[in-house]
């Protein structure tokens, strides 16, 4: 536009390195240098343009989703694009389509549940996208309760197939993405039966459409199950609806790395644990705690350079009025946001790390870190998620009426973002499954078990149960021993709490039922002492660049301390602090706020993200805002003219008989 940085003063007034920031939150430098190509890459290419989404109706959204993903495809190819750049590729074309389900469910199903051989057989169909697949769970009926599903797959003797049924309304497979107009097979779960005996939910490989002219398979019903929330957003997916009416397939396509059924139809089960069935949801849980810290941080950017460019009020003879960002109210919905950007980020890393480890002890037959990753993956899915939904529309509302327009970027990533809330697991279903975990690890606790990983807090725990913060003055906060010492005695207290109050039920699972609300409460505690405590084993590593370590610490406080203000309810009756400690902690959070107020636009520019990926005009790199809005509301289809259609039919009537009205 005007080619100035109306943002170049906020930049100045930065006092770490930029670059270096930029590297921390990308991982490393060759992840930062592949992510920084290819999301200019994707910038600059026209065939990659989103900002007409919202405007397009169904038909016209998903097949220029079509378009795209065969073009991103067709770019991968030509360019011979590694895997991670390619899922990089995928990542700044920022729009949900089956691919995702391709890449991000199907093959994990296979590289997970099935024997060398089948992955041999379907991967590299797969990988050359031969074959489109998409992970078929859920049901009309059930979709938290996996033992529950209905369709079955019966196996039959005298042909070595298995016959998959939709017995029922409520069996029809509902949600899964790609299914309804594109995937030609599915991961399929269905519960297994031979010779009359329910074995429960197993995965198969299901061809469901030809691979000549794409129309279903005999015995195959298939479409899409409809308009979701919002324009545009999620909408370019095909989540689909499918029912089976008998329909075979070959016994060796049954996924059988955990368990197996012979030519004779004997069942068998593998000395791997039956829950390697779930690995895949386990895998992506992780990937979706990556992903809110994108999301979140998408949005903190938006909002924090909005934030220094809109003025409002407190003009002063006749000078410039105060940056909304200068408001304490404005930095104290603000700054924990970004703060938590962060946060999710480096557990993300840490997750990442907890996945890939937990995965090569799966290859010797050591499975005794499942447990844990089950409940690290459902509990830190279930936080980051719900805090990075929340966090996105409180963005909205720190842009006031400009963030709700949809060239803010705002309301289309909130409506794509808002269902993560859901899928992968319901993030209630997911917490209580965290407190299960928790409440066998404090039965164990008497038993000489020692607590190991997330969990090893609890080895202290009559430390924990009875001990006092020593903080004394607003500083004291800063100490990463208070503030782990604060955090992990209410996680155990409340946990130990939950513990003890379950012993009064002779009926444990009634018990369980009843507490279910408080065990939620624990389980969100352990998860954020997690994401503490990964912020702060973070700091413990070597980070380079000028001031770089000072940005993070305060960020990492400000995080704590932000939880600590938030949940000071669980603090305070927990006993672990007074209510002058509480009180303490929140002047330092107000003192945070002013060292991270001049290094705010530095910190959201760390994320690197190109115009195109944000998406938003008030987010725009060089802040100037408000040509460009102005400019692109004539470019809304209603101004094509200036009279609009319809006034003749409906406005020039109504204005005559209102004159006739006022002429009687
Ligand atoms: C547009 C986006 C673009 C890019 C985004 C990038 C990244 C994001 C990537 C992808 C996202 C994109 C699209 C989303 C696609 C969505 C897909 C789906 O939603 S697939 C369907 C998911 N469904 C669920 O998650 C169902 C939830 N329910 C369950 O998982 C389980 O049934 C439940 C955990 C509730 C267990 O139920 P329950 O009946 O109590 O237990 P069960 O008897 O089955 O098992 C008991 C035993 O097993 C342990 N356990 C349970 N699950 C696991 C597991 N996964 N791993 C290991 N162990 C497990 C459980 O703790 C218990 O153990 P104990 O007996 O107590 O020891
Ligand atoms: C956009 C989107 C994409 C999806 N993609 C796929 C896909 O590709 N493949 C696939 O298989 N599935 C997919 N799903 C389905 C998704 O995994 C399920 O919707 C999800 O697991 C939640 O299950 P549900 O719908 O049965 O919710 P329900 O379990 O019916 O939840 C309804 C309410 O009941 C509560 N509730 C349920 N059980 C309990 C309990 N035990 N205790 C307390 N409260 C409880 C929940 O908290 C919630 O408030 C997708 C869903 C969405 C929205």
């Amino acid at each position: 536009m005007d080619g100035i940085d109306h943002l170049a003063d906020e930049r100045n007034k930065a006092q770490f390195d930029v670059d270096a920031m930029k590297i921390v939150w990308a991982g490393s430098r060759h992840a930062f240098e592949v992510s920084d190509r290819i999301s200019k890459l994707v910038a600059a290419d026209p065939g990659f343009r989103k900002d007409n989404r919202p405007m397009l109706g169904r038909n016209e959204l998903f097949k220029n989703t079509l378009r795209k993903a065969a073009y991103a495809w067709k770019r991968i190819i030509e360019l011979h694009l590694s895997e991670e750049e390619a899922a990089k590729l995928r990542f700044y074309v920022d729009e949900p389509a089956y691919t995702d389900l391709h890449w991000g469910m199907f093959v994990p199903a296979i590289k997970g549940q099935g024997t060398e051989e089948q992955q041999q057989k379907w991967l590299p169909l797969a990988y050359k996208m031969q074959i489109i697949g998409c992970y078929g769970q859920t049901e009309l009926g059930h979709g938290s309760n996996v033992q529950g599903l209905e369709t079955t797959a019966t196996f039959d003797p005298q042909t070595d197939e298995f016959v998959i049924h939709s017995p029922t309304l409520t069996s029809s497979k509902w949600w899964p993405g790609g299914l309804g107009k594109v995937s030609t097979h599915g991961v399929i779960y269905a519960r297994l039966i031979t010779d009359g005996r329910d074995h429960g939910v197993h995965g198969f490989i299901v061809q469901l459409r030809s691979l000549e002219d794409h129309s279903p398979l005999p015995g195959i019903t298939v479409g899409d199950i409809g308009m979701k929330f919002g324009n545009g957003a999620y909408n370019t997916m095909d989540n689909g609806v499918l029912r089976f009416d008998h329909v075979r397939i070959p016994r060796d396509q049954m996924l059988m790395r955990v368990s197996q059924v012979t030519r004779e139809g004997k069942y068998m089960q593998s000395d791997v644990p039956r829950q390697l069935v779930y690995g895949t949801m386990v895998y992506v849980r992780q990937t979706i705690v990556a992903d809110a810290s994108c999301a979140l941080s998408r949005a903190v950017c938006i909002a924090t350079r909005y934030s220094a460019v809109r003025r409002q009020f407190g003009s002063q003879d006749g000078g410039p009025e105060s940056q909304v960002i200068d408001y304490k109210t404005q930095q104290n919905r603000l700054f924990p946001l970004l703060a938590s950007a962060y946060a999710f980020r480096f557990v993300g890393e840490w997750l990442k790390w907890l996945y890939t480890d937990v995965t090569q002890r799966l290859q010797t037959n050591d499975f005794s870190t499942l447990p844990e990753a089950h409940a690290c993956t459902a509990g830190l899915k279930s936080v980051t998620t719900t805090a990075t939904a929340d966090g996105i529309e409180e963005c909205r509302k720190l842009c006031g009426g400009h963030g709700y327009l949809c060239t803010s970027g705002l309301p289309e990533l909130f409506a794509v973002y808002v269902p993560a809330c859901t899928y992968e697991g319901d993030n209630i279903v997911l917490l209580l499954q965290v407190a299960r975990f928790l409440m066998k690890t404090v039965s164990q606790l008497g038993s000489g078990k020692k607590p190991v990983g997330t969990t090893s807090y609890m080895g202290q725990i009559e430390h924990l149960m009875q001990c006092r913060s020593n903080v004394q003055r607003a500083e004291d906060w800063l100490k990463p021993s208070a503030i782990l010492e604060a955090f992990e005695s209410r996680a155990a207290r409340m946990s130990v709490a939950c513990a003890q109050n379950l012993t009064k039920f002779t009926n444990p699972e009634e018990g369980f039922a009843e507490l279910s609300a408080d065990l939620v409460e624990a389980a969100v505690a352990h998860c954020q002492l997690i994401i503490v405590s990964k912020f702060i084993e973070k700091l413990l590593q070597d980070i380079p660049g000028k001031g770089v370590r000072e940005q993070l610490e305060a960020l990492c406080n400000i995080y704590a301390l932000f939880l600590l203000h938030k949940h000071q309810g669980d603090f305070l009756s927990t006993g672990c602090i007074t209510a002058k400690q509480a009180s303490l902690a929140n002047d330092q959070l107000r003192s945070l706020y002013s060292q991270v107020r001049p290094n705010a636009i530095a910190l959201v520019d760390a994320f690197n993200y190109t115009d195109h990926f944000l998406g938003s005009i008030l987010g725009c790199y060089d802040g100037n805002v408000y040509p460009k809005l102005y400019e692109a509301a004539w470019k809304d289809p209603l101004n094509d003219s200036v009279v609009p259609e319809g006034y003749h039919e409906y406005i020039r009537p109504l204005l005559k008989q209102n004159l006739r009205t006022a002429r009687l």
